[in-house]
């Protein structure tokens, strides 16, 4: 079965289209311009779909249209470990998606998982069973301008002409008996 799988991040939206655990194709959009997403929608016709987003008051209507088998994440989906995050409503679902993904290639292993984008995240998940929370940070372009603004003499530096990037590492157990 075809799906796409779409995060809806603070800056830009990133979609993969997966046939089983195959990736067809990996793209991104903008929040104003979701053509390169439908694009890939009408090439793919995905039979379902996942998305996480952390835009408020986020509208789903349109990839609804497309495809009738769409799921939303939201705290109550259910997932491969346990959380011991104190306020599950209002964890970014992102973060639980960045940890889930990190499970499923690393099963049983003691993770930390950072997703580099607007902001950048550190997450922990325990033995590939607990999460036990993590850690939010200024992103790049945050701290570019934060350097620039807060300081007299550091210029603006430009970013890279290049894509976000996202990594999965996995660790040593972080706690021994
Ligand atoms: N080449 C780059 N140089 C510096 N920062 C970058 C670069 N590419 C991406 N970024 C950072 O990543 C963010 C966008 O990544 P993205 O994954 O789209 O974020 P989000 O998931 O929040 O939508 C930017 O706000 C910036 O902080
Ligand atoms: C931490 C985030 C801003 C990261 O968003 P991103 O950089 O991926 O756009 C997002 O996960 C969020 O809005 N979280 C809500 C607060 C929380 O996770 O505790």
């Amino acid at each position: 079965m075809v799906k796409i799988v779409i995060d809806k991040g603070n800056s830009s939206i990133k979609f993969g289209v997966f046939d089983k655990y195959t990736l067809l194709t990996v793209d991104y959009a903008s929040h104003d311009d979701q053509s390169s997403l439908i694009k890939a929608i009408r090439q793919f016709h995905p039979e379902a779909a996942i998305v996480s987003s952390v835009v408020a008051h986020d509208d789903f209507t349109e990839i609804q249209k497309h495809i009738s088998r769409c799921l939303v994440m939201d705290s109550r989906t259910p997932l491969p470990f346990s959380s011991l995050y104190k306020t599950p409503e209002t964890i970014g679902i992102d973060r639980l998606a960045a940890v889930a993904g990190a499970q499923s290639l690393y099963p049983d292993a003691s993770l930390m998982i950072i997703d580099a984008g607007t902001a950048i995240t550190y997450e922990i998940l325990l033995d590939g069973k607990t999460y036990i929370g993590g850690n939010i940070a200024p992103g790049l372009e945050m701290r570019f301008k934060a350097l620039n603004t807060f300081t007299s003499k550091l210029p603006m530096v430009s970013k890279l002409e290049n894509h976000a990037f996202r990594a999965f590492l996995p660790m040593k157990p972080l706690l021994q008996e």
